[in-house]
């Protein structure tokens, strides 16, 4: 018999509870059939809180993965928690619906719990600027709620003034904002923002520069040799992974680390029984470098690219 896990939850605006730790799925390569075995893992483990998204072309696969396990009689589907993204291309109010109907049939789902705007920009489909205003988007967003396709909405890589702008003009306000934060950007002044409006940052790339699929800043990534940190992860027999999911918990941000590795997945959900103290935590500050790994370059120049 494997762990259990007790994962807290946090309460949405939406009133329903999301799990502090999701599964993340975005791959940049994957071999057939990858997706659905880490979802069906992830979910024997103990994760009850999925995220996907239309780009990362795997919807089918990680609704093959949550059927079968729905199937099985593991979980019923309102013990999961599943978010998936609208992306750029179907900014316009009307396509809106549809895109979550297609997600939706892909998913083989009849409702998300989640359904996030995935960046503030909009684009046609060779990625040129079409300047839809996100409020429009946002219409149809509150639309999805209204038919019951969702159960909430929220947003994803909005800055701090367009998600003022859209709380303050919203008729169903955001649930969150999926945001990277991780130790080295530690984006205090964005998650300061969303808890006075009680929308709740949800932290992508959690493993930021620790991950081993960041060799990108070697030099300044200090804090994957680190002995201090080295040894705050000894103390507590953890690793820098867990140690840097375990200080976003503890600061109230829900994290959904990705893992297709079945050690690495379980490694991940392990943080619920042990607590940093006080100075514990500023010493994993202390690595902040305000480093973007996903600074989405692509987007500059794009109307409201956010970064
Ligand atoms: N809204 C948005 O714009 C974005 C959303 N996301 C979401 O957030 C999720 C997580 O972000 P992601 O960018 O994937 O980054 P993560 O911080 O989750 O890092 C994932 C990488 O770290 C490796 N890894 C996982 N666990 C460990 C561990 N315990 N020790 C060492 N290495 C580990 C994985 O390797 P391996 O798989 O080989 O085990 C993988 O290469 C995405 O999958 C996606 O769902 C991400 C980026 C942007
Ligand atoms: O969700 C996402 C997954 O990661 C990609 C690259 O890192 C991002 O561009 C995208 O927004």
């Amino acid at each position: 018999m494997s762990k259990v896990y007790r994962v807290n939850t946090v309460n949405l605006l939406s009133k329903r509870e999301m799990p502090m730790i999701g599964f993340g799925t975005y791959a940049r390569k994957a071999e057939p059939g990858q997706y659905r075995q880490a979802v069906e893992w992830a979910i024997e483990i103990g994760y009850r809180h999925i995220d996907t998204a239309s780009s990362y072309n795997n919807e089918v696969e990680v609704g093959e993965g949550i059927n079968n396990k729905i199937k099985e009689g593991l979980v019923t589907r309102d013990q999961l928690f599943v978010t998936t993204k609208l992306w750029n291309d179907r900014h316009a109010e009307t396509e809106v619906v549809a895109s979550l109907k297609e997600s939706l049939a892909r998913l083989n789902l009849d409702y998300v719990d989640l359904y996030l705007v995935h960046w503030p920009v909009s684009t046609n489909s060779k990625g040129e600027d079409t300047e839809i205003d996100y409020m429009e988007t946002w219409r149809g967003m509150e639309k999805c709620v209204e038919l019951g396709l969702t159960k909430g909405i929220g947003v994803s890589n909005f800055n701090e003034d367009q998600l003022i702008r859209l709380y303050e003009n919203a008729t169903i306000p955001p649930d969150v904002n999926q945001i990277e934060i991780n130790p080295t950007f530690v984006q205090h002044k964005m998650v300061d923002l969303c808890k006075q409006m009680s929308v709740i940052p949800v932290a992508y790339t959690p493993l930021g520069l620790i991950s081993e699929a960041r060799p990108e800043f070697i030099g300044k990534d200090v804090i994957k040799t680190d002995p201090g940190l080295g040894a705050l992860a000894q103390k507590y027999e953890k690793t820098r992974a867990q140690i840097a999911l375990r200080y976003l918990i503890q600061r109230g941000i829900p994290v959904i680390p990705k893992s297709f590795t079945k050690s690495r997945i379980e490694e991940n959900l392990n943080i619920f029984d042990f607590e940093l103290t006080t100075g514990e935590m500023a010493l994993v500050e202390s690595f902040n470098i305000d480093h973007r790994c996903v600074p989405a370059n692509g987007f500059k120049g794009l109307k409201n690219y956010p970064f």
